[in-house]
Formats: structure tokens, C-alpha cells, sequence
């Protein structure tokens, strides 16, 4: 399947330019959205989802126009929201039960199947008898996962997964996350650089609503080889290295201040260490042309 989005553009009736322009192309397998907050990710993931209009533009799945032929881009679809509300007092397995219902499963037994696989799948197999409103937050996650998964969806959307989880349950969502992407387009919409790095074939880097880079990691990564130069510095130094450099990073790292920068051309002075480039400093590089990183 291939998503093609064309010139898409919304303003919020506040005035807000939320997506000015989007072009995108994404193909089968795990696509990042990557940008600050506000960069526009949710407007374009709601909008995909047909959950609101655009101004202008448009949206092809495969044959299908995404913004015209809303239930049926419903049908192929599954979402899962930045936030979503559960029913506290509801068992998962009921409450996945009743969704397949909703998405048309009609065949009891049918949908037991369907719903002892999903949580398997997601590993809340062991947990299915409990309450939804006693999950922790990678529980519930994971059970988000699972509804989006009814229903075979050829698309799905995942919007900031990862926020708020620890270590172990972010390494057991992407683990899960991994295995989705191979015969459907995945977006997953992220601020955190290592989810791109870790789970996506292609991503692209949003700011104040423009795409500001598309392509795969690697060649990103690579485009800044023999360009990113650091040094540890006294904070109180940070305003000359701004003034007479391009700085896309600073890390505070045992009381000295680590900083980064890219240099297009040339070598820099002042003590400077070459250092291999990373997707991070792909991140930061684009979006230090249209904010300053120090307030991001
Ligand atoms: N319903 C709305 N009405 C008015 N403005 C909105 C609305 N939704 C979002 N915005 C504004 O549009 C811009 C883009 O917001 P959006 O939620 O799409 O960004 P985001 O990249 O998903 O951010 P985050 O990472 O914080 O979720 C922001 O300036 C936001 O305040």
C-alpha cells in the first residue's frame, strides 16, 4: 500500500497554521513522525484518521481518497490516539469483545479467537480478567495496541505511544510495534529521537507545520558525517559558541555543558573534536533553522 499526501494544509479557527504545505509519501512498514511539541503531528495523524478536515490538499491510500471516502478509509484503519479514556470498571477481554463487536465481528466464537490472540499478542493475556482501570500505563498502552489491531487494519496510526513509559515497558511496546510493520503502513508520531531510531524504515521531521526532512535514517545520519563537532564548555561560555556557531545541542554532564555543533563547511577552532554524527543531531540540526533549540 502507498500513502500519498498532497499539499496539506489546516489553520485552527484560532489563527494557529497547524500543517502549512505537508507533502508526504510513505510506503508499507514503519514510518516516524518526528517534531517538538506543537509541530503540527497530531493535526496530520487526525486528519489521516478522518477525524478532521483539512483546508486544502490531499490524502491517497493507494485508490482511495482519504478526506472524500471517509467510512471506508474507517474500515482499513486503526488508531490509537495520544490519549484515549478506558472504562475503568471493564475487563480488557470484555472490552476488546465488545469492540470487535462494534467493527463488525458478529460470530461469538469468531471473536474469541480474535481477542485471545490480540492479547497474546500484546502480552496482557495473564491480565485479561482485570479491570482496565487498574492497568499501569504501559498496560494500557498495550491494550491500545490491541484494540487499534481488530479488524486487520491496513493502516494504523499510533500517536506518541511511548510518552510516559519506563524503559522496560517502552522496550515491550517497541518490541510489539516491530513486528506490525511489515504488510502495513505504520505512522508513529514521536518526539523522542531513539523511537525513529529504533523502529522506523523511513521518517520525516515536522516543525511549526512543515516537513522540514523526509528519508530514511541512515542516509540522513550519514549526510552529516565529517559535520558534527563537540566540546565540553563553562555554561557561561555558551553565549560565544552561539554567537559564532551553528550550536544544535547542549547536555549538562557532571557540572560541564557538552555541546554540539554542525559546520557545513570548514573546521571549527577553539578546541573542537570531530564526532560521529547521530539522528539527534539530524533532529536538531533541521529544527535549529526554524526554532531555538535552547527552548525546545
Ligand atoms: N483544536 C485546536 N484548535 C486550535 N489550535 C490547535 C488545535 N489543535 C492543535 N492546535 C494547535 O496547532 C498546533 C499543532 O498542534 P498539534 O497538536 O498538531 O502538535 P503536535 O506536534 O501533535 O504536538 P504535541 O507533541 O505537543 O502533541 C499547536 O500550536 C496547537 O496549539
Amino acid at each position: 500500500m502507498k500513502l500519498v499526501i498532497n499539499s496539506l494544509s489546516k489553520t485552527y479557527a484560532n489563527g494557529v497554521h497547524a500543517l502549512k504545505d505537508v507533502s508526504l509519501t510513505l510506503n508499507n512498514g514503519m514510518f516516524g513522525l518526528l517534531g517538538p511539541n506543537g509541530a503540527g503531528k497530531s493535526s496530520l495523524m487526525r486528519t489521516i484518521a478522518t477525524l478532521q478536515e483539512a483546508d486544502s490538499g490531499s490524502v491517497m491510500l493507494d485508490e482511495l481518497d482519504v478526506l472524500k471516502d471517509k467510512t471506508r478509509v474507517r474500515q482499513l484503519l486503526g488508531y490509537l490516539p495520544q490519549e484515549f479514556g478506558v472504562y475503568p470498571k471493564i475487563p480488557a477481554e470484555r472490552m476488546l469483545d465488545h469492540i470487535a463487536q462494534l467493527k463488525g465481528v458478529g460470530n461469538a466464537g469468531e471473536r474469541k479467537e480474535l481477542v485471545q490472540g490480540l492479547l497474546e499478542k500484546v502480552n496482557l493475556f495473564k491480565d485479561r480478567k482485570k479491570n482496565l482501570g487498574t492497568y499501569s500505563g504501559g498496560m494500557k498502552q498495550r491494550f491500545g495496541i490491541a484494540q487499534a489491531l481488530i479488524g486487520a487494519p491496513k493502516l494504523i496510526i499510533v500517536d506518541e505511544p511511548t510518552a510516559g513509559l519506563d524503559p522496560a515497558e517502552r522496550n515491550r511496546f517497541y518490541n510489539l510495534l516491530s513486528q506490525l510493520g511489515e504488510n502495513t503502513i505504520v505512522i508513529l508520531s514521536t518526539h523522542i529521537v531513539e523511537d525513529v531510531s529504533t523502529l522506523c524504515s523511513n521518517f520525516a521531521i515536522i516543525c511549526l507545520g512543515e516537513v522540514l526532512y523526509a528519508g530514511d535514517p541512515e542516509t540522513a545520519v550519514k549526510a552529516l558525517d565529517g559535520k558534527i563537532y563537540s566540546k565540553a564548555i563553562d555554561k557561561s561560555e555558551l553565549k560565544y559558541y552561539n554567537e559564532v556557531y551553528s550550536v544544535i545541542s547542549t547536555q549538562l554532564k557532571s557540572g560541564k555543558l557538552h555541546i554540539r555543533i554542525l559546520m557545513e563547511h570548514g573546521t571549527p577552532q577553539d578546541g573542537f573534536i570531530t564526532t560521529t554524527p547521530n539522528l539527534e543531531d539530524v533532529y536538531f540540526s533541521n529544527i535549529a533553522k526554524r526554532v531555538d533549540i535552547n527552548t525546545i
